[in-house]
C-alpha cells in the first residue's frame, strides 16, 4: 500500500520556503492561533510542526467543513479532541454554522491573554489572532464570517491570499485578515496524498489519474452504491485502477484524465455525499455516506 504512495506529490521548493517565511512572520505577531482544519481529513489536514509553530501561544482547532461529512463521524472527532483536552469547534464557514462559536471561544481566549498580561503588569489591548491551515481548507471563508463582511478575498482556487492588514472584531480582537498558509509536510506522501484529493495541496505537482486512483480506492469501501450509479461501473468488482479505465472507456471515450478529474470534482463539490475520509485513531470509517444520500 505504502508503495502507491511513493513520490506522489512533488512541491515547489520556492513555494515551500515562501509559505514557511510567511507563516513564522504572521505568528510571530499574534497572541492567539485559530488552526483550520478539513473535517474531511481532520488527521492529515493537521501539520506536524504545528506546536513548533505555535510556540506558547494557545491555539483553537476549527474543523471547517464539518457540512461535508457524516454528523455520526462529526461527533466522533468532536469526543476525540475532547479527549486529547484541545477545544475544536465545528463550522461551516460558507454559511457560517458555527462561528459564533469560535469567536466566542476567540474572545475569552483574548480574556485570558489580558489576564496574564496583567499579571505582568502590563495593560490590557486588543488580542491578536491569525487564522492558519493548509490552503482552501475554508481560512478567508471564515475570516469574511468573523469580520462580518467580505472583508478579504474567498475562492474555489487554493492560494489566493497575500499581504498584512488587521481587522479589529468583537472589541477586544485584532485579526489578521490574511490567512496565514501552512507549509507541506513533507515526510507524509499518505497525507500529502489526501490532501491533494481534497484540493487542499496548494502549489505541488501530482499526476490526476494516481490521485484520482487513490481516491476511489478510499471511496469504494464508503460509497460503492454512490460511484456505481454516477459512474457506471461497480467499483467493487475490480480494482480503483482498474475501475477508473473502465468509467474512462464508458464515460469519456477512454480519456482517464477526464475520468480522473470527474471523480476528484464530483468527490470535492460534495456531490458523492457527506464523506469523511479520515476518522480518529481506533474508530473505523463506516459507509454511512450512502444511508445520509438516500435519505436525502
Ligand atoms: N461546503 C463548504 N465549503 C466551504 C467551507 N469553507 C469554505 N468553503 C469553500 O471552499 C472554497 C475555499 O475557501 P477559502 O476560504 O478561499 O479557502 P482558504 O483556506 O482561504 O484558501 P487559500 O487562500 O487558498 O489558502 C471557497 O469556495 C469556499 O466557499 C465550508 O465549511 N463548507
Amino acid at each position: 500500500m505504502e508503495s502507491e504512495y511513493s513520490n506522489l506529490i512533488q512541491w515547489y521548493p520556492g513555494h515551500i520556503a515562501k509559505a514557511r517565511r510567511q507563516l513564522a512572520e504572521q505568528i510571530k505577531q499574534v497572541d492567539l492561533v485559530l488552526e483550520v482544519l478539513d473535517a474531511r481529513i481532520a488527521h492529515s489536514s493537521r501539520h506536524d510542526e504545528i506546536q513548533k509553530l505555535a510556540g506558547e501561544r494557545p491555539r483553537l482547532v476549527v474543523l471547517n467543513r464539518a457540512d461535508m461529512i457524516p454528523q455520526g463521524v462529526l461527533r466522533s472527532w468532536l469526543r476525540w479532541f475532547a479527549a486529547q483536552g484541545e477545544a475544536a469547534y465545528p463550522t461551516n464557514a460558507q454559511n457560517g454554522d458555527g462561528v459564533r462559536a469560535v469567536l466566542k471561544a476567540a474572545q475569552q481566549g483574548a480574556v485570558a491573554v489580558n489576564q496574564r498580561r496583567a499579571g505582568r503588569g502590563m495593560r490590557p489591548r486588543a488580542v491578536r489572532v491569525a487564522v492558519i491551515g493548509f490552503p482552501n481548507v475554508g481560512k478567508s471563508a471564515l475570516i469574511n464570517r468573523l469580520v462580518g463582511k467580505r472583508a478579504v478575498e474567498s475562492a474555489a482556487k487554493p492560494g489566493v491570499t497575500r499581504a498584512l492588514r488587521w481587522v479589529r472584531i468583537a472589541d477586544v480582537i485584532d485579526l489578521l485578515d490574511s490567512p496565514g498558509i501552512l507549509p507541506p509536510r513533507l515526510n507524509d506522501q499518505r497525507a500529502a496524498a489526501k490532501l491533494a484529493i481534497c484540493d487542499d495541496i496548494g502549489q505541488a505537482a501530482y499526476t490526476t489519474s494516481r490521485v484520482a486512483t487513490l481516491a476511489a480506492e478510499l471511496l469504494t469501501p464508503l460509497v460503492p452504491g454512490r460511484l456505481a450509479e454516477r459512474f457506471g461501473a461497480d467499483p467493487l468488482a475490480v480494482t480503483a485502477e482498474a475501475w477508473l479505465e473502465q468509467v474512462a472507456r464508458h464515460k469519456y471515450h477512454g480519456n482517464l484524465d477526464r475520468a480522473a478529474e470527474a471523480l476528484l470534482g464530483d468527490f470535492r463539490r460534495g456531490q458523492l455525499g457527506a464523506i469523511a475520509l479520515e476518522a480518529p485513531p481506533e474508530e473505523p470509517l463506516v459507509p454511512q455516506a450512502e444511508a445520509e444520500c438516500e435519505e436525502g
